[in-house]
């Protein structure tokens, strides 16, 4: 069989750059293979960069700015998926998350009334298509939202198939802006409808808004962890910021920005004044309310403890976060997903490649048990090109 040469293209909720994954792709499910040929994350402009930032936090803008904003996002993107493929033949197909800027998951009005949850993710891929050349899929989440879910998590469907275990119970912690996680029993007859999956909470977002605000815009985020390990942790204050409600709701839920973004960082630094903190012991203690959300969540909604948690995203490269991350998992084996052959750093761009050929064939994306959605459903809108 001739692997299929797709282009993934992703921005997460850090607003960083376009991660963008060019990989062969054989196989389907069980016997699903993933060779990445390029991966590189290609920055965001920094006046754009500051737009989109402006617009998650939730200023206004006008339809006219929007929809400049929109293209602005999707020429960028365009640029990503020529450039990762340059040296290679062209991919036949682009799977293009966009940039997030809006996430509302499903939510209860009163008692009995529930209304659908919306995510809005820019750069439309009509645009990608056109100006590629590349069959493009895009928009992702809706499809799973109009069936009840969240609309995320998607990836869980990608990490069952390339990262489960025939015999060990298995976490894929992402830690991005937001951290998620996909809970993974060994490969058995059932084994799919027993993944969960769900936001655990703040990943990186808190703690890159923090460097900004204490390195007066120098720093865009804590490179290693080292800041954060020249100073201490104050355990009380990760204590009171756990009680909040996000980190009891039980899964299937997911969160963003819009929750774990500026406003929830100027309380973080109002409670810290109580305890007249440096910034050293702030950034640990934001650090550290970080690894406790994440290992909490495993705590309180796992039927078991994994044996392994295999790390992926930016925040897999904070060495800090990763030591206490293992602190606090005691036996627990922490790993990479790079330790196992899957690259950390693009694992979700190359995840939305996987979901673009996977809507290409007719194969649905989304795991129902992580995303709260009533079915499976085939997952984004797909943008063809003349032949
Ligand atoms: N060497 C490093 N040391 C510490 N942190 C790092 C390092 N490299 C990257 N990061 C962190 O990773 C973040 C980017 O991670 P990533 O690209 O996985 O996020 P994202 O994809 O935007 O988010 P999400 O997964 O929520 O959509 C940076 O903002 C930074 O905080
Ligand atoms: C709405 C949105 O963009 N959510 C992202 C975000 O970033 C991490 C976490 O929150 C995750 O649930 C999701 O992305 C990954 C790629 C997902 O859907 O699996």
């Amino acid at each position: 069989m001739h692997p299929t040469r797709v282009i993934g293209l992703m921005s997460g909720t850090s607003v960083d750059g376009i991660d963008a994954a060019l990989v062969e792709i054989v196989g389907t499910d069980l016997d699903l293979k993933v060779e990445l040929l390029a991966g590189e994350t290609y920055p965001y402009p920094p006046e754009l960069q500051e737009r989109i930032l402006a617009v998650c936090a939730g200023e206004a803008i006008s339809m006219a700015e929007l929809a400049e904003l929109d293209d602005a996002i999707a020429l960028v993107f365009a640029q990503a998926a020529q450039n990762i493929q340059t040296g290679y033949p062209p991919a036949t197909l682009i799977g293009s998350h966009g940039q997030t800027v809006y996430h509302l998951p499903p939510h209860k009005h009163g008692e009995n009334h529930q209304s659908l949850g919306y995510s809005l993710q820019l750069g439309r891929g009509a645009v990608i298509a056109n100006y590629t050349n590349i069959t493009t899929i895009s928009n992702f989440r809706v499809a799973d939202i109009a069936a009840g879910g969240h609309g995320a998590p998607l990836v869980p469907r990608v990490d069952a198939y390339l990262l489960s275990h025939p015999q060990e119970y298995s976490c894929i912690q992402n830690i991005g802006g937001i951290g998620n996680v996909t809970y993974m029993p060994p490969r058995c007859d059932d084994w799919l409808t027993q993944i969960r999956a769900w936001d655990t909470g703040p990943g990186n977002s808190l703690l890159d808004l923090a460097v900004q605000n204490f390195s007066n815009g120098t720093k865009s985020y804590d490179e290693n962890g080292d800041w954060a390990a020249s100073g201490n942790p104050c355990f009380a204050l990760v204590e009171q910021w756990l009680s909040q409600d996000y980190f009891h709701l039980p899964p299937p839920k997911s969160t963003g920005r819009e929750l774990f973004g500026v406003n929830y960082l100027h309380q973080c630094l109002q409670d810290c004044q109580a305890y007249q903190l440096s910034p050293a012991d702030v950034l640990a203690t934001i650090t550290e309310l970080t690894a406790s959300s994440i290992v909490n969540s495993y705590r309180n909604f796992l039927q078991r403890m994994p044996d392994r948690v295999l790390l992926c995203g930016g925040g897999s490269r904070n060495l800090y976060l990763r030591n206490r991350l293992q602190l606090l998992l005691g036996s627990v084996t922490v790993l990479t997903t790079d330790d196992i052959g899957l690259n950390a750093a693009f694992k979700e761009a190359i995840a939305f490649a996987v979901l673009a050929y996977w809507r290409q064939l007719g194969i649905p994306g989304n795991l129902p048990t992580a995303t709260g959605a009533i079915q499976e459903v085939l997952l984004g809108e797909v943008n063809l090109v003349k032949t």
